[in-house]
């Protein structure tokens, strides 16, 4: 890239330290990073992960190096340059899944093949029949049709049963007509439908003999083959410019009366008879809604890395930049000369970022779960079993809500405490903020989505006290934590927290009473208000959010704990158990989540009366000390995730710290500086100027 001004050569480092405050913190270590970094990739994954890095960084057509200084075409051409060279990627190195998701990682850049990846193929992989995946799946798994999947429409996007597009079975012809009555029933947000697929999966209302059966899904070609002009009685259109995600050309999709064969309604559950028009019905009615919980999912796992990266950032540039010369404790040199203090020994950034790394490391333990559980869903259903349908649902909307909402808060937090310099886009930040900021909305408003967990603990609570005898459920306590901790309330409601020193709130077990406690008394208090106090659900919107958020807390917290201890034949876990070095810092990260955790929503468990007020004061004190204990660990804890620098895009989170030399020369860069156009302030008139 061009420099349109030129930097003097004369400046000297102003910070003598500079460059090696980094390695500095680096020497701090207690750990060994490498051995961590293994835990977290296991050995297969960090191999696939270095051969994936090492072709995408040395391939001009991903070169990001422009990237802040592009608008919204050069976005989207930049994007579209991306996918095709990744298809060619895939085909020439026969890449699956598990590489073409390191490559996407790395890319991070939101394209119009997104949603052909990552929801027409697991529609069609999930929903369809053998025949429709031969006739479908094949040709989409080889990128010679392109996909979207449309199911929000204008008017409706959370109300998956309010959608207005039909689809009528013509007996007849053995056709579907599919069809938009309404301006609001235009299918909108759609991704990669703006400009790129060519073929939808559209959720429309099935209507079979003038019966309605609720949303499904149908394959609908939509783009002509060859001249990519939308077919007859389609109209089509990217929906402009967004927050974010400008890259990706999100569409709008119109109908009038579009016939399509009986064959494209993906029919692996429920099917249309020929001719009769008959309903086959689904083992489960919402098995339709299954690639919504797939990619929730999905998303849940990607949580870690994007706390990793935000914290990343913001904890390299914390320990470079210096600020105030601390008066209690000066930060003297070798030579006995007396430097600033680095931003990083603050201990209010310390409160504001060492929870966003053990934050990271959480969602880890609990990403595992998730994909546990998804993957003993699948083995189960394969043989028509569907009893993990409804848990899956419940712990996958619930998690999806907290992760998301709390990387959100924890980018913008991160962004924050990189001061002045985080709000340039050279931070890593702006774009990554804009793009990772849809994660709370799409697949499931996050509020939205802890009704539905909540549900499902209200049930289960109603259905363990209504029984004569609950501890009838106690042998599924080991599987199921819900029916554990209502068990356990249900024998001792009055349970009081046993802490009398700030260390006492280390003890695993308190912390795990803690939770378990306050989730079961929320529900119960929730329960008592509907049921006896015959409140209104909407009545009780905000309680039913924060039994959702409770729970889903103590998912995160008993994960996290379970890995710490339980012996597992995972062999990330074994790397773990097998060094005490990682094993002790891992037991401080966790204290901190678990912690800090409980800090922030400390009413909850005054409320309950787990803990008394002089207790919670003790907390606040173990939140600090373990801020001390962390400090060390900071730099290392970060380096760990290894996000690479390509990935990171920042001046301010660099391995090699170069924070001020990298702003500078990336402002230099500024195409406005090399503009033949400037503003004259003194006559308020524009000059244009020839400029090299
Ligand atoms: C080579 C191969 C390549 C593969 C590459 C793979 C790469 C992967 C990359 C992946 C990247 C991922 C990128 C993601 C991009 C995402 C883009 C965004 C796309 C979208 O946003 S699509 C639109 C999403 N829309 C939503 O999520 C809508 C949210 N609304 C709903 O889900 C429902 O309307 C809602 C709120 C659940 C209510 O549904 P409703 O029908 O009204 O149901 P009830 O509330 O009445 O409940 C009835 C009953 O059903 C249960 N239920 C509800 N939903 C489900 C479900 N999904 N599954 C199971 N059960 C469900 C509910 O709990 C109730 O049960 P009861 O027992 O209580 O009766
Ligand atoms: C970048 C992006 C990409 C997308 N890609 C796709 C795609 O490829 N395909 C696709 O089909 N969709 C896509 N979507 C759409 C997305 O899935 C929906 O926007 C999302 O499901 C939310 O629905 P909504 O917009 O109807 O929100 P609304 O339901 O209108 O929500 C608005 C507000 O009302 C509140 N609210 C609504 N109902 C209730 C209630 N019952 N109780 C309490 N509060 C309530 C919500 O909490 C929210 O705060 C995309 C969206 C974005 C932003």
């Amino acid at each position: 890239m061009v420099s349109y001004v030129k930097i003097p050569s004369h400046l000297k480092p102003s910070d003598p330290q500079g460059p090696d405050l980094l390695t500095q913190e680096r020497n701090l270590a207690s750990f060994d990073v490498k051995e961590l970094t293994l835990v977290l990739y296991g050995i297969k994954d960090l191999e696939r992960y270095h051969t994936i890095l090492k072709i995408i960084e040395n391939d001009p057509v991903f070169d990001k190096s422009n990237i802040y200084f592009m608008g919204r075409n050069e976005l989207f051409e930049h994007a579209i340059k991306k996918e095709k060279r990744l298809v060619q990627l895939i085909r020439e190195n026969k890449w699956k899944v598990e590489e073409l998701q390191f490559a996407e990682w790395f890319l991070d850049m939101p394209g119009p093949f997104g949603a052909h990846r990552g929801m027409f193929i697991p529609t069609l992989i999930g929903q369809g029949t053998k025949e429709q995946k031969e006739k479908f799946l094949v040709p989409a798994l080889n990128y010679q049709i392109i996909g979207c999947y449309a199911q929000t429409e204008l008017g409706h996007g959370s109300n998956v049963k309010g959608l207005e597009t039909t689809a009528i079975y013509i007996p007849e012809t053995d056709e579907f007509e599919i069809h938009s009555p309404y301006l609001t029933a235009s299918k909108w947000w759609v991704g990669g439908l703006g400009k790129t697929a060519n073929h939808a999966i559209v959720m429309a209302q099935l209507i079979s003999n003038g019966k309605n059966y609720g949303p499904h899904p149908f394959v609908v070609q939509i783009r002509d083959m060859k001249t990519h002009l939308p077919l007859p009685s389609i109209t089509i259109g990217d929906i402009g410019p967004k927050f974010g995600f400008n890259s990706t050309d999100n569409g709008f999709i119109l109908f009038e009366h579009v016939r399509i064969p009986r064959f494209n309604m993906l029919s692996k559950f429920s099917q249309i008879k020929k001719g009769t028009g008959e309903y086959i019905n689904p083992p489960n009615q919402k098995l339709s809604y299954g690639t919504m919980v797939l990619v929730r999912a999905i998303i849940i796992s990607g949580v870690r890395v994007t706390l990793a990266r935000a914290a990343t950032i913001a904890i390299r540039y914390s320990a470079v930049r210096r600020q105030f010369i601390d008066k209690d404790e000066p930060k003297k040199l070798e030579d006995g000369s007396i430097v600033e203090t680095s931003i990083l020994d603050y201990t209010m950034q310390q409160y504001r970022l060492f929870p966003v790394i053990a934050q990271s490391y959480a969602c880890f333990f609990t990403a595992k779960m998730m994909v546990n559980l998804y993957t003993e869903y699948t083995k189960q259903s394969s043989s028509g079993d569907y009893s993990l349908l409804a848990d899956l649902h419940a712990s996958s909307s619930g998690l999806k809500s907290l992760t998301t909402t709390m990387a959100v808060d924890s980018i913008e937090d991160c962004r924050r405490a990189c001061g002045g310099h985080g709000y340039s886009s050279f931070s890593g930040f702006v774009k990554f903020y804009q793009d990772y900021l849809p994660n709370t909305t799409w697949e499931g408003d996050n509020y939205i989505l802890t009704h539905q967990t909540a549900r499902y603990l209200l049930k289960t609570f109603r259905q363990v006290t209504s029984h004569k005898n609950p501890e009838i459920y106690a042998s599924q306590s080991n599987k199921n934590p819900t029916i554990s901790y209502i068990l356990q309330y249900l024998n001792e409601p009055n349970q009081k927290c046993t802490a009398i020193t700030p260390s006492d709130f280390n003890n695993h077990e308190i912390q795990l009473r803690a939770f378990k406690h306050r989730v079961a008394f929320l529900i119960a208090n929730v329960v008592d208000q509907i049921d006896n106090q015959k409140k209104s659900w909407n009545s009780m919107l905000v309680e039913i959010n924060r039994i959702s958020r409770a729970h889903c807390q103590y998912l995160l917290v008993q994960n996290f704990i379970t890995a710490l201890h339980q012996p597992s034949e995972d062999e990330s876990l074994r790397m773990l158990h097998n060094s005490p070095a990682l094993k002790e810092v891992m037991t401080s990260i966790c204290n901190l989540f678990v912690l800090h955790t409980m800090e922030k929503d400390i009413g909850d468990f005054l409320e309950s009366e787990y803990l008394t007020t002089p207790q919670a004061r003790l907390l606040r004190i173990q939140v600090y000390n373990l801020l001390k204990e962390i400090r060390p660990n900071a730099v290392s804890l970060v380096d760990a995730f290894l996000i690479p620098d390509s990935l990171l895009c920042s001046a301010l989170g660099r391995y090699d710290g170069k924070v001020y030399e990298t702003m500078i020369d990336w402002a230099s860069k500024e195409p406005l500086n090399g503009m033949t156009l400037d503003f004259n302030p003194n006559n308020d008139t524009f000059i244009r100027k020839a400029k090299l």
